[in-house]
């Protein structure tokens, strides 16, 4: 694998303190990482914990509340988003979809389709697509305009374990020859890609993070899958040990109620846990044990002893 960190290399993209805040609840709140060339970042968390709020601050989409945004001067970034607007009813073909928000040139056209591997499919209608195809031209509109960072909102959504690998393999290779950042979302709790750099799991706030160090080696992953499947991706499982509810209050794991986590929830600004991971970028983590005091437990499946907690 190709390596594009330099030290002496300015972030990409670096998220300090972030929150966002809507009708009067945080949607999150102290968010501090940051995005250098070549590096995938992966964000993970349950449904409704923020990734999606926190790629749109980190790219400009939203404005914070709280905290800043520090982006490179110029910085060109490629989004595919979760959810697209795209009125089904209409033929569009694949062409067609690369220029919708902005004109480019032929050959960037089929520059873009062809490392996606679909220019076969050009002039296919875009309803027409399978699940896969369909993420292949949303990335391969997202690369078209030569981006320095890639936002990729779930880009497997739809796609079947196999169809999820071979994407996840393009992703791989996109980052391998262009040296672009990565700032991937993904909606499965546990399977990121392998390549992650560093795992980012949130629940409203950063509540840990890490790296996936190796393929989960599990019998049963094995055998489900196959030494192909685990090379590819490495398993990563988490509990929280507080919930956030939908009017911003959260329950803790002794089912008391309080306006807000508590100290020792994850990690927050200013408290030690930031200290060991803000703006670091080699990973060496925080090791949660079993009462390491940050309050959540996580594991990796399928590491091995050593590494198993080193998130
Ligand atoms: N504009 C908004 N106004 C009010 N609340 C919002 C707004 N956008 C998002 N939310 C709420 O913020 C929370 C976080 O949403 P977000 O889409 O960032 O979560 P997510 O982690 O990406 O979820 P999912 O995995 O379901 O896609 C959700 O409870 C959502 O309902």
């Amino acid at each position: 694998m190709l390596n594009f960190r330099k030290t002496d290399q300015a972030p990409l993209v670096s998220l300090n303190n972030t929150g966002v805040r809507r009708n009067g609840r945080w949607l999150v709140r102290g968010v501090e990482f940051s995005i250098s060339r070549g590096e995938i970042v992966t964000l993970i968390g349950p449904n409704g914990s923020g990734k999606s709020t926190t790629a749109k601050a980190a790219i400009g989409v939203l404005k914070p509340d709280e905290g800043w945004v520090e982006k490179l001067p110029g910085l060109k970034v490629g989004y595919v988003p979760q959810k697209l607007a795209i009125d089904w009813t209409l033929p569009l073909t694949v062409e067609r979809l690369m220029t919708l928000t902005g004109p480019l040139k032929g050959r960037e056209v089929e520059e873009a389709l062809h490392s996606t591997g679909i220019a076969h499919l050009a002039r296919a209608e875009v309803q027409h697509l399978s699940g896969g195809e369909f993420q292949r031209a949303l990335l391969a509109r997202a690369i078209a305009r030569k981006p320095d960072l890639l936002v990729l909102d779930e880009p497997v959504q739809g796609v079947d374990f196999s169809g999820e690998i071979a994407l996840y393999d393009l992703i791989k290779s996109i980052r391998n020859r262009t040296g672009c950042g990565i700032l991937l979302i993904s909606h499965d709790l546990h399977v990121v890609m392998a390549e992650t750099d560093t795992v980012i799991c949130l629940n409203g706030h950063v509540c840990c993070r890490g790296t996936p160090q190796m393929v989960s080696q599990s019998p049963e992953y094995l055998k489900l899958f196959g030494s192909r499947a685990a090379q590819t991706l490495a398993v990563y499982s988490h509990d929280h040990d507080h919930t956030h509810l939908p009017d911003g209050r959260v329950r803790h794991a002794d089912g008391s109620i309080t306006q807000y986590c508590h100290p020792d929830d994850g990690h927050h600004h200013g408290d030690h846990a930031h200290d060991d991971h803000a703006h670091d970028h080699d990973h060496a983590g925080h090791v949660h044990g079993p009462d390491c005091g940050c309050g959540h437990k996580s594991r990796l499946q399928g590491f091995d002893n050593k590494e198993r907690g080193r998130v």
